[in-house]
Formats: structure tokens, C-alpha cells, sequence
């Protein structure tokens, strides 16, 4: 384990086993129908790439970057935009694929933006949820592992950048981020 992880909450087999669960159940339910595969860089990428594998139906990539954290352990608030999708969302079924929801804030700017410009649906998939953190209210469609009020990095999930490649999820010592 990392010398900075306090505690492992989730193993690799864990989140893979999960993820399988996922997968099915997105193919299932989007069954006959193309979904757009949208990422949101760049914590999202780990499961992104992992979940995209375990969707037996036909996907198309695509990514968009918006950060709010920076190099903090909580919300700036604001959503600022950095890179958009590539694709004309007009029609499309879109699947937002997120690492975390946290305060709720990063999503709940998401989701209008997407539908006002006209895609057929918009869901959102995330692999791990701290409702006790939440400040807005948004509906997760596919949600991996429910979590304590607690920072945690790995499977893609950073702070300040780092920590983004460890195959499991920990909590991160606090004396980390408090410094
Ligand atoms: O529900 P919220 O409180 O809005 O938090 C969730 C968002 O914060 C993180 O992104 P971050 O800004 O750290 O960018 P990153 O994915 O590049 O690390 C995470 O990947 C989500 O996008
Ligand atoms: O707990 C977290 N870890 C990493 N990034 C995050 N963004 C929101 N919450 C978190
Ligand atoms: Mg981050």
C-alpha cells in the first residue's frame, strides 16, 4: 500500500467485479441503441476505459474536461469548461462517465448543458458517490460504491495530481492534504 493511503476502501477486484455489474446492466437497458461515451477528464478515465469494456453495446468515445478542484481537497464551486465534446450532441443518448459525485456541483452544471443543446437523453454513470457531502440534489443512474465523508485518490482520483495510478481506492491521510 502507498505510504500516503490511510486505508484501502476498495480493492482492484472489487472495482472490477463491480464494474462487470455495471456493464450488464448498461447493456441492457440501452439495448438497440448507440450510447456516447462521455468521460470527464481526468479522473474519469480509469473506469471510463474499464466500463467502456464491459458495454456490449455499440459505443462511441468521447471527452470533455471541466475542473473544479484544482490542486485543493474541496470545491472551488465554480465549473469552468476546458475542453468540450467533439461530437454534435443533437439526437444522441449520452452517458456521462464520472470517477466521483461529490458536492454534486461539477454534475448538476453537466447535465443541463448537454440536454439544452439537444441530446436525446442524458444519464450519468459514476463509480463512487459521498451523499453526505452533497449540496445539490442530482440523480445518479448507475452508481458503483457509496462512500464516507472522506478524501480518497486512486483508480484514476487525484490530489493535486498525484496518486491518479493506484489499482485500488484508499482513503489519503489526512496530514496529506492539511499541510
Ligand atoms: O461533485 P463534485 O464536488 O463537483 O466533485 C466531483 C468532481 O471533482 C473531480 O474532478 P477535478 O476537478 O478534481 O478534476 P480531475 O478529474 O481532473 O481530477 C471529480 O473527478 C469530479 O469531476
Ligand atoms: O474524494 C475525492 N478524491 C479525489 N477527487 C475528488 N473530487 C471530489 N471528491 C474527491
Ligand atoms: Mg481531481
Amino acid at each position: 500500500m502507498h505510504q500516503d493511503v490511510k486505508e484501502i476502501l476498495f480493492t482492484e477486484e472489487q472495482i472490477q467485479k463491480r464494474v462487470r455489474e455495471m456493464g450488464a446492466q448498461i447493456t441492457a437497458d440501452y439495448a438497440g441503441k448507440t450510447i456516447l461515451l462521455c468521460g470527464i477528464l481526468k479522473g474519469a478515465v480509469v473506469f471510463y476505459t474499464d466500463l467502456a469494456r464491459q458495454i456490449q453495446v455499440p459505443v462511441k468515445f468521447d471527452f470533455m474536461s471541466c475542473s473544479s478542484y484544482g490542486s485543493s481537497a474541496t470545491s472551488s464551486g465554480a465549473v469552468t469548461i476546458r475542453k468540450d465534446m467533439d461530437n454534435d450532441v443533437a439526437g444522441k443518448d449520452i452517458l456521462i462517465v464520472e470517477d466521483i459525485i461529490d458536492t454534486g456541483i461539477t454534475l448538476s452544471y453537466l447535465v443541463p448543458y448537454l440536454k439544452d443543446r439537444g441530446a436525446n437523453s442524458v444519464k450519468l454513470a459514476t463509480l463512487l458517490s459521498k451523499p453526505s457531502r452533497r449540496q445539490v440534489d442530482i440523480h445518479v443512474d448507475y452508481n458503483g460504491f457509496e462512500i464516507p465523508d472522506a478524501f480518497v485518490v486512486g483508480y484514476g482520483l487525484d490530489y493535486d495530481s498525484s496518486y491518479r495510478n493506484l489499482p485500488y481506492i484508499g482513503i489519503l491521510k489526512e496530514e496529506i492534504y492539511t499541510k
